[in-house]
């Protein structure tokens, strides 16, 4: 299925990781929608700058509200993963995009400027046992005023690294930092604590299952 929202071109890997701007995304949804399927370290160029990805998901169901909204504070953008064979993982949806808008109207961004989210229909190979339609995530989709778009990480790994850059190309877009003004370096302290694993090892593996498990190991002082 193609998706019903645009997303960027494939984008060129970037050959090395020079000095350039990072965005933090958070993967959020209910437990086995395929989150940890998803890459955690990420650069690619795009319109000839380095951007380096920092992305963190959550747990499911072992994570509390509290936990889940320190995480939400973290982020730049976000991806609300749902999978297409578990209508209670698409009913989630909407909960978590209100916890997004509601975590970030109290804290970085003024009243009604909220951060990018996009919702994400992943396994979409699965089409027989297919419990959300297109049309459903389309009509949540205009409800919430968030793009979405049918994946399968287990399938592609460009249809994944293209919702990390359509998030970008919106948060640029947002106007509420140009590029430039981009975190410079990965300084955030909370991925200070994650164990370094560099972004050419996580790639080798198709970008899957490199995810991190343990945010109580690395939480922020
Ligand atoms: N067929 C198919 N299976 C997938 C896909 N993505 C993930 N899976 C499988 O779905 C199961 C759950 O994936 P996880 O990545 O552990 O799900 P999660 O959302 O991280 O779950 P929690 O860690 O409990 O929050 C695993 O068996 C994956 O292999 C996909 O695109 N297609």
């Amino acid at each position: 299925m193609s998706s019903p929202f645009p997303l960027p071109r494939p984008l060129r890997r970037a050959v090395s990781l020079a000095p350039g701007r990072t965005v933090r995304l958070v993967v959020l949804g209910q437990s086995a929608v395929g989150k940890t399927e998803m890459i955690y370290r990420h650069s690619a160029a795009i319109d000839g700058e380095v951007v380096h990805f920092e992305i963190l998901d959550t747990a499911g169901q072992e994570e509390d509200s509290l936990q889940i909204e320190e995480k939400i504070k973290w982020g730049d953008g976000f991806a609300v993963v749902y999978s297409v064979t578990d209508r209670c993982s698409f009913d989630e949806v909407m909960r978590l995009c209100f916890l997004i808008n509601h975590t970030h109207s109290n804290t970085k961004r003024g009243a009604g400027d909220q951060p990018p989210v996009m919702i994400v229909g992943n396994k979409k190979d699965l089409e027989f046992d297919r419990m959300v339609s297109t049309d459903d995530a389309v009509n949540l989709s205009k409800a919430l005023k968030h793009p979405c778009v049918e994946i399968s990480t287990r399938d592609s790994y460009e249809e994944t690294v293209m919702v990390f850059s359509a998030l970008y190309n919106e948060l640029v877009k947002q106007g509420n930092f140009t590029p430039g003004t981009f975190r410079r370096k990965a300084v955030s302290k909370l991925m200070d604590k994650i164990p370094k694993i560099n972004a050419s090892s996580a790639l080798n593996s198709g970008g899957r299952s490199l995810s991190f498990n343990s945010y109580r190991d690395y939480l922020p002082e």
